[in-house]
């Protein structure tokens, strides 16, 4: 297209001799232009323009890439850094990547290798008190999140802040029935987990082998939460992962106790095909760590902290509410007399202990119970959560 334009010309000086235009000096062209502005303060104008445009485009990209921050873009996570300091710095770069980008794309992309893939993971039980916590964490990840409950315990309040997040899916279902998801991790949570619920409740064996089933068809890693019902009552103080218990299999707590070892079991036998389990949890962080990592087997994640039933309800009245009567009830037959758990394994190989002591985490557990069940936002109200009252 352009020789063939040059060509044309040429052509056109060939044919017309009537007039012939002298060609262009650039060097006189250009004072020419250089005269042009400096007369009236062309100059001036031009440089001013030249300013405000520059203004202009830096300012333009970092407002709306602002915007592009609040609604789509989350950052990596910190935990994903070793440590805080490379967290920064990782995240300034980051953010510095999205706003130049951001303005000259505005699809949005990010650039590759920025930010990590989110997995799909399911968590029944995952609308009650453990549960629910665990998947504000993984949504914060950045993971796609669906809950599989049959709200027995839990309830839809504990995750309808993430109601309108494309990435979490809340399904009512008893685990009891199968489930076909396409998912990268399971942890399987759903469980009637006091001692209220659990005895009017067959256990959740079937809905074990549901899960491993699922597990086992999409190739899903699988994490239990169990718990340290399964040691019964010990004749080993404290308890190691490797012990196995004492419970009677006939007692009125033994459907829950029973209920675990055999999912324990059938985790076990399933595994030896590909699993992970735990036993007595109280940390969502050691959740995650065992999910992540290349464990298998039981896990003691609980607190070793002592203390007699007394003592306890002393301390909710010490700090919860100075009001909270004590009453003293029988215990229910076959309840242990006494348990610790040895968390050895886990300070070991996840790194993981208790953080938070009892005269701190009460306190806290009774606002986060507050907030879900009330609404209320305001700490030390002076309305009797129910948590010391029951105490026996
Ligand atoms: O440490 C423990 O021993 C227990 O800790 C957590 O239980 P937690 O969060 O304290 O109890 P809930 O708030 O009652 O959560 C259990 C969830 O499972 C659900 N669920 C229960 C029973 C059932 O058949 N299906 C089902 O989806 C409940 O609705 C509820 O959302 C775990 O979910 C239990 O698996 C674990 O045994």
């Amino acid at each position: 297209m352009a020789s063939e334009l040059i060509y044309r010309r040429h052509e056109s000086h060939a044919q017309s001799d009537s007039y012939l235009p002298k060609p262009p000096k650039p060097f006189l062209s250009a004072t020419r232009a250089v005269r042009y502005m400096l007369r009236e303060q062309r100059l001036l104008f031009v440089l001013l323009g030249v300013a405000i445009a520059t203004v202009f485009f830096i300012l333009l990209p970092s407002s709306s890439s602002s915007s592009h921050f609040n609604h789509n873009y989350d950052p990596i996570p910190t935990q994903y850094f070793p440590n805080s300091e490379s967290t920064r710095l990782s995240e300034r770069v980051v953010y510095e990547h999205r706003s130049s980008f951001g303005s000259v794309n505005s699809g949005g992309k990010v650039p590759l290798g920025l930010k990590r893939k989110g997995l799909r993971i399911v968590v029944t039980g995952g609308a009650g008190f453990v549960g629910s916590h665990l998947v504000d964490r993984l949504i914060e990840r950045g993971d796609s999140v669906i809950v599989v409950d049959n709200f027995f315990t839990g309830r839809k309040e504990n995750v309808m802040h993430h109601f309108g997040n494309h990435r979490f899916e809340l399904i009512r279902h008893d685990v009891v029935e199968p489930l076909l998801l396409e998912v990268d991790q399971i942890y399987h949570l759903a469980c009637p987990a006091s001692p209220v619920h659990y005895k009017f409740n067959p256990t959740n064996v079937v809905g074990t082998l549901n899960m491993l089933g699922l597990a086992k068809r999409v190739g899903a890693r699988f994490l239990l939460t169990s718990t340290s019902e399964v040691y019964g009552d010990p004749l080993q103080h404290p308890q190691v992962e490797t012990y196995w218990g004492n419970v009677n299999p006939i007692g009125v707590r033994s459907c829950y106790d029973e209920g675990k070892r055999t999912a324990e079991t059938l985790t076990m036998d399933y595994h030896r095909g590909a699993g992970v389990k735990e036993r007595t949890i109280d940390s969502v962080e050691g959740l995650m760590r065992l999910m992540e990592g290349e464990h298998v087997g039981p896990f003691n994640l609980g607190n070793p902290g002592e203390f007699t039933m007394l003592e306890l309800a002393q301390v909710v009245q010490e700090t919860i509410d100075p009001n909270a009567k004590i009453e003293f009830r029988p215990n229910t037959e076959d309840d242990p007399h006494k348990r610790k758990p040895d968390i050895t394994r886990a300070k070991d190989q996840l790194g993981w202990e208790p953080k938070v002591p009892l005269r701190k985490g009460l306190p806290l557990m009774v606002s986060d119970f507050r907030q879900r069940i009330f609404g209320d936002h305001k700490e030390g109200g002076n309305s009797n959560s129910g948590v010391s009252s029951s105490m026996s």
